[in-house]
């Protein structure tokens, strides 16, 4: 072929890309452009590259795919200061956790909407030239890069009415919105409606996408957030919304009727006063993302951490059916493409809107880290990665979530009109 690979890359030349691929190139053909950490700590550790080893396709469903946008989670922040780091080097590879060999340098990043370039010889549901998105899974490298490799399973295809840069903000918080809600809140499309269902921190990347699911669903939500983000989940669906910063939220919300489920974003005291919220006796069930297990497999190893996890959750989950007849949950974020098929149908159905706060040019991940360590997230923070992508950047910075009224008058009228 008479282009480099990276020219191939990013004309989307899939044919000839996939040759290069596929017949084991000299090493500068193999590498790529990547924002990489070789050690844990501060954003100081994040290191720009174009010589890290490109994926490869190694097993028959894998699908390699080119970045076009990525998008950042509080879990790069947690990740790059090495939160998890031994549960996930076991999971990335149980051999090199065995020989203490290294498991840098890492790529973060955990949202991905981008074309596909190869596939294993077993997939079938996309092919190269297709445009996908998918959650990475912390265990794989990530997306800051120019490309990634994940498996059939994990990769869904992308909304048609989104752009790159709106697509990847929503995979990554959409499967931990549907594991936590589905698989441990025990809620379906069927069977949400009508139910009452509490999300705290409803104005982060989790929360908006909460809202606008549940709405679809036709369940009945309320949202704590901070009263300057009253405006943007009220556009979002949300029926009722209490301002956490105005005196005791928990007073503000035992006033109002008991809930079925309470989607907890918060942590911290708040399972203290939620449980109370739930109704009796009737199946109610309280989930938290913010969860200690993580934290004590760092602190007490994988073996000492799980147990007192374990026994932590079991106590927890005991008293929650003691004292009230609810149920005390855990919910992980899962990797899921069909899952994120159902989203993408919501999506182009006008049903749930990307909401994207910030968006950062790919030299400028830095950058986009230092905006999320400020927190106060409206929606999510999206980094451009692919070139082609740049001129759609320059677009959505018009577009970009900045006054409150206005986006809360603009999506109420999307809404409706779907
Ligand atoms: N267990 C798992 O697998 C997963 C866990 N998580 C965790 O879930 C949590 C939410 O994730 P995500 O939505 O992405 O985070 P974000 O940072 O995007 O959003 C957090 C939101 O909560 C708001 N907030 C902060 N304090 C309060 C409060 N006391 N009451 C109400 N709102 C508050 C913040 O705004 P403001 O401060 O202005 O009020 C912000 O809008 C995080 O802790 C994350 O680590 C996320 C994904 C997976």
């Amino acid at each position: 072929c008479e282009f480099s690979t990276k020219t191939l890359a990013r004309t989307g030349c899939s044919v000839c890309f996939r040759r290069y691929i596929c017949s084991s190139p000299p090493r500068s053909q193999s590498c790529m452009s990547a924002w990489v950490i070789d050690q844990y700590g501060t954003n100081g550790v994040l290191r720009y590259t174009e010589e890290i080893t490109a994926p490869t396709i190694k097993s028959a469903t894998d699908v390699m795919i080119k970045v076009c946008a990525a998008s950042l989670n509080p879990l790069d922040m947690s990740m790059r200061g090495g939160y998890g780091s031994k549960l996930l080097k076991l999971r990335r590879d149980p051999l090199s956790m065995m020989n203490n060999e290294s498991e840098f340098p890492l790529i973060l990043g955990r949202d991905v909407s981008g074309v596909v370039v190869d596939c294993g010889s077993e997939v079938t549901y996309v092919a190269p030239g297709d445009e996908v998105w998918a959650s990475v899974p912390p265990w794989k490298q990530g997306s800051l890069a120019e490309f990634v490799t994940l498996s059939e399973y994990e990769v869904s295809h992308k909304p048609k009415l989104l752009s790159h840069i709106e697509a990847a903000s929503i995979p990554y918080v959409a499967n931990t919105a549907l594991s936590a809600l589905v698989n441990t809140g025990g809620l379906c499309r069927d069977s949400a409606s009508n139910k009452r269902v509490l999300i705290t921190g409803g104005s982060g990347g989790v929360g908006t996408f909460s809202i606008q699911l549940l709405k679809a669903w036709g369940a009945h939500v309320t949202v704590t957030c901070s009263q300057n983000a009253e405006g943007l989940v009220r556009g979002l669906g949300a029926d009722e919304v209490v301002d956490y910063t105005a005196g005791d939220v928990a007073e503000q919300l035992e006033k109002m009727e008991r809930f079925d489920v309470i989607l907890d974003g918060v942590g911290g005291d708040t399972e203290q006063w939620a449980l109370g919220l739930l109704k009796p006796w009737s199946g109610a069930k309280y989930v938290t993302l913010v969860t200690p297990l993580l934290f004590s497999m760092d602190s007490m190893g994988l073996f000492g951490g799980a147990i007192n996890a374990g026994v932590t959750l079991h106590n927890k989950a005991i008293q929650g059916v003691l004292s009230n007849g609810v149920f005390y949950r855990w919910g992980f974020y899962a990797p899921d493409g069909p899952a994120l098929d159902e989203v993408s149908r919501l999506v182009d159905s006008g049903k749930i809107l990307p909401v994207v706060e910030a968006h950062f040019p790919f030299t400028q991940v830095p950058q986009a880290f230092l905006k999320l360590e400020q927190g106060h997230a409206r929606g999510k923070t999206v980094v451009t990665v692919a070139e082609e992508d740049s001129r759609q950047a320059d677009e959505m910075a018009q577009r970009t979530y900045t006054d409150t009224a206005e986006t809360e008058q603009e999506m109420q009228e999307t809404l409706k009109q779907n």
